[in-house]
């Protein structure tokens, strides 16, 4: 799991480190100048040569590159700082001594024409102008410098490399937002944990490769972090895998009260979902039309009431009230007397502006950033898409608050949120995704999981979870949203691995589906 942890904690890891005198910049910095290195050879250039231009702002932020570019001028670069702050006075010395260029900005009347001259001749901008002291958007005159390198970089994207101190300046530190101009980077250097802001959507699209430079702050290991993002491995232990003992009632019964006669696909889509993520049995229940056609392509679905683990309500349930959803909200109605975990899904998301307002975090709702937007501004907090899109961890978990539920926001980066605990963001997606059905089936994978776990999540409601189970439904649904991820790049032709190159091909709801298996496969071995 990559854990990410917010500014305060992070200080507050720091804090015994630097009271007993623990050289925690020497060692940052010391880092920094390698990953620097390492970005050059990468990209074919040799170390010594190379000119790398510091983008060097008032705070400790600075000193961290300042020190670097000593390091980096004693390995043959040519180092260039830019001053746009009071710089830290060792780093400066220490700079200056290694034979760093400095060229103090502080007072120039065109800092961004400045700065754009030194970059033209530089292969590396270290972007040390604010870290996690960031208050807020940044101010003149880092914002014009900031934009003015911005729209160079995007002129030019075969340029200069762009390495991030800590985090790209400017950026929501804990919620990953944008809340001003920030220059994208190719790798940020981050130290001693990963930020929630280079895990987090928008932000984290513009961090690059993140690599960690451990700086020794080891009270974060027993610390909960703000951010998660499950790994691989942390989804292998999660998933229920049958063993010799089980039988179809053991390993979860699934109830989807979904499709209508609108909609009859959206049924199917969350049965596959649910079927290829693996469970003992789903029982459909719905008209006429999306049965038949549910038992065309899924003979073995049941479509007679009975005992169930879990629910999926609401895929292809139209919004507007019908016969459909007042079915739904009997469904919700039983399913939460009976303390059993529910997906609550596209049309069954209507039915929380008024009705059902205290639920269980073993409820999931899986809104798209509309969706989220529609629910808060029925609960009375006026809110539209570009506000979810603009800052979607910080409105998933407003939405958790005021509903108890666990959300998962879907998107490009899939962010889980329950109404405490870590946030989680997925991010293995393939832009393919985004395809009309692809949420069906994400609906039906989540509810296969909280079957599989029906009994124990049934627990919750009493108190009777063990103390390892707390937020397990969100991690459930991270895990669901990863190997969803997963599929759509399986499907797409593409490797597992979120980092792979390549462009892939178009894939169909179906066909994520279809892929589950395959995904899985390649976890569980
Ligand atoms: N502690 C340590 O030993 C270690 C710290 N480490 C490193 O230090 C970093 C944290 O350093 P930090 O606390 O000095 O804050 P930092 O991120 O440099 O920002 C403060 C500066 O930014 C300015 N500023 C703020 N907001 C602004 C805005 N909107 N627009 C414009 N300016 C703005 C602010 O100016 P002010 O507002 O005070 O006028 C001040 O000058 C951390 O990210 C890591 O890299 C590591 O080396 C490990 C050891
Ligand atoms: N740009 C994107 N890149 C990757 N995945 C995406 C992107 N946009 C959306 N997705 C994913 O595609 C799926 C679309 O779901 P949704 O919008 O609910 O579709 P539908 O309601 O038609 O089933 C979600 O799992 C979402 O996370
Ligand atoms: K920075």
């Amino acid at each position: 799991m990559i854990s990410a942890h917010s500014a305060a904690a992070v200080r507050a890891a720091e804090e015994p480190l630097l009271a007993a005198r623990r050289p925690l910049m020497a060692t940052a910095a010391f880092a920094l100048a390698t990953r620097v290195a390492a970005a050059l050879r990468r990209e074919g250039y040799r170390v010594s040569g190379s000119i790398v231009l510091l983008l060097v702002g008032g705070g400790n932020n600075g000193g961290d590159a300042l020190f670097a570019g000593a390091h980096l001028a004693r390995r043959g670069c040519l180092v260039h700082a830019a001053l746009l702050g009071r710089a830290h006075a060792g780093g400066l010395a220490a700079a200056t001594a290694a034979g760093v260029q400095v060229h103090d900005l502080t007072e120039d009347d065109d800092p961004a024409g400045a700065v754009l001259e030194l970059a033209g001749w530089s292969g590396v901008w270290v972007d040390a102008l604010v870290g996690i002291g960031a208050r807020g958007a940044l101010r003149e005159p880092l914002a014009r410098v900031v934009e003015a390198l911005a729209e160079e970089r995007a002129e030019n994207p075969g340029g200069a490399i762009v390495v991030a101190v800590d985090v790209p300046s400017g950026i929501g530190v804990d919620d990953g937002t944008l809340p001003g101009p920030v220059l994208p980077a190719d790798v940020t250097v981050t130290m001693g944990a990963p930020k929630p802001g280079l895990l987090l959507p928008p932000a984290a699209d513009l961090a690059g490769r993140v690599e960690v430079a451990d700086v020794g702050l080891d009270a974060l290991d027993d610390a909960v972090p703000a951010v998660c993002r499950l790994t691989g491995d942390d989804v292998t232990a999660l998933w229920p895998v049958p063993g010799p003992g089980d039988h179809k009632y053991t390993r979860g019964v699934l109830g989807l009260v979904a499709g209508s006669q609108t909609y009859p696909g959206a049924a199917v889509l969350a049965a596959a979902g649910a079927l290829r993520t693996g469970l003992g049995m789903v029982r459909y229940l719905g008209p006429e039309v999306p049965t038949a056609l549910v038992h065309q392509r899924f003979p073995e679905v049941v479509a007679v009431p009975g005992r169930v683990q879990a629910w999926v309500l609401g895929p292809g349930v139209g919004p507007e009230p019908s016969v459909r959803s007042e079915e739904v909200g009997e469904a919700l109605a039983a399913a939460l007397a009976a303390h059993r975990p529910v997906v609550l899904d596209a049309g069954a998301l209507a039915l929380l502006g008024e009705t059902f307002t205290d639920l269980p975090a073993t409820v999931v709702l899986t809104p798209h950033a509309g969706e989220l937007a529609a629910l808060l501004t029925a609960r009375g907090e006026e809110t539209s898409r570009e506000d979810v899109e603009d800052a979607p961890a910080r409105h998933a978990r407003l939405a958790a608050e005021i509903t108890g539920a666990t959300v998962l926001l879907k998107g490009a980066t899939t962010v889980v949120a329950a109404p405490d605990g870590p946030l989680y963001a997925q991010a293995e997606a393939t832009g393919w995704l985004a395809t009309a059905g692809a949420g069906d089936v994400l609906a039906g994978m989540v509810g296969a999981l909280l079957a599989g776990y029906g009994d124990l999540l049934s627990g919750e409601l009493h108190g009777a979870l063990p103390s390892d189970g707390a937020g397990l439904p969100a991690r459930l649904a991270a895990a669901a949203a990863l190997v969803h991820g997963r599929a759509a790049r399986t499907a797409a032709g593409l490797t597992g691995e979120a980092t792979a190159g390549g462009a892939g091909a178009p894939v169909t709801a179906m066909d994520v589906a279809a892929a589950v298996p395959a995904a899985l496969r390649a976890l569980l071995g």
